[in-house]
């Protein structure tokens, strides 16, 4: 396929004059605009960017090295799993991803912010906005109800009673749980209480959805539900989803899966149904990278 030249191509084949040699403020310029067009061929930039990412615990003998040099990428508006052992660091990625710890090397880009540019402030505010998070353990506080659990983010943000309300309730809506509002998580099945976990996460429309084992303290019916809602976070709300997960039902959702084995990182395969044009193959997850 032939594809039009670029400025910055025909330019390159420009004889040089005199004052537009390396380094100068004329070729300086023409790099720029390349690697502008460079981007723009790319497409969009993913969502997530993690790079050479290492994380080690500890240090001497007895230091555990979690990542020791993880490379990825999250495109945006997919649901993308990360499995591995027991032990392969995928908790230590996602907090790394989420700005809840730092690495010992390597980037992370979320959204468009290198997270390593950031104070505790900014980095605080990136998490509230940006990032919404779904733990195993649910994390919902016990004394509050349903209702006033989603509208916790909404709270922190001071967003005006109204608007909070019809918020909380498009999201109970939306997890199917309009009828247990005035539920405490006490009084919910363990499916429930993870599906408000999801609600609240979702409650600062966050572009980025983080899951740590989202289905793992679930009964085979519960995490159906849960499973099926993921996949509409990201279907119908436009939502990037990145999750750890060893369950293989919620592995064949995913659009991409990358295992996490010795500290690095390999992408395993892709679930059935890829999207026109994406030139990933169809099938499940496959067993190794
Ligand atoms: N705070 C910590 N201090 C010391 N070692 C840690 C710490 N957190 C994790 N580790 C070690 O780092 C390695 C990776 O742990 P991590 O929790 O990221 O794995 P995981 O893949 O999420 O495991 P699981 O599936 O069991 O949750 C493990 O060997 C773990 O023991």
């Amino acid at each position: 396929m032939t594809r039009e030249r670029t400025t910055a191509e025909a330019e390159d084949d420009m004889p040089e004059t005199p004052g537009t040699g390396a380094g100068t403020p004329a070729r300086d310029e023409r790099d720029a605009r390349r690697e502008r067009e460079e981007a723009e061929r790319a497409g969009p930039e993913p969502m997530v960017a993690v790079r050479g990412l290492v994380r080690t615990y500890g240090s001497g003998p007895a230091a555990v090295r979690a990542l020791r040099g993880v490379t990825f990428e999250v495109p945006r508006g997919e649901l993308v799993a990360v499995r591995g052992r027991s032990g392969s660091g995928k908790t230590t990625l996602l907090n790394l991803i989420g700005g809840l710890d730092r690495p010992d090397a390597g980037r992370v880009v979320v959204d468009g912010v290198d997270l390593a540019g950031l104070g505790e402030k900014r980095m605080t505010a990136l998490r509230r906005d940006r990032i919404g998070f779904v733990f195993q353990s649910f994390g919902l506080v016990p004394v509050l109800t349903a209702a006033e659990n989603v509208g916790v983010p909404l709270r922190l943000r001071r967003v005006p009673w109204r608007e909070r309300e019809e918020r909380v309730d498009l999201l109970l809506s939306l997890v199917g749980l309009r009828e247990h509002a005035a539920q405490r998580p006490g009084e919910l099945s363990g499916g429930q209480q993870q599906r408000v976990a999801i609600a609240r996460a979702l409650a600062n429309r966050p572009p980025l959805l983080i899951a740590d084992e989202p289905t793992g303290q679930l009964d085979a019916r519960t995490r159906e539900t849960v499973m099926d809602l993921l996949r509409a976070v990201v279907d119908d709300e436009g939502t990037t989803v990145l999750m750890t997960t060893h369950d293989d039902d919620l592995l064949a959702r995913a659009d991409r899966v990358f295992e996490l084995r010795d500290g690095l990182v390999a992408e395993a395969g892709a679930s059935p149904g890829p999207e026109p044009g994406s030139g990933r193959p169809p099938g499940r997850p496959s067993d190794g990278p």
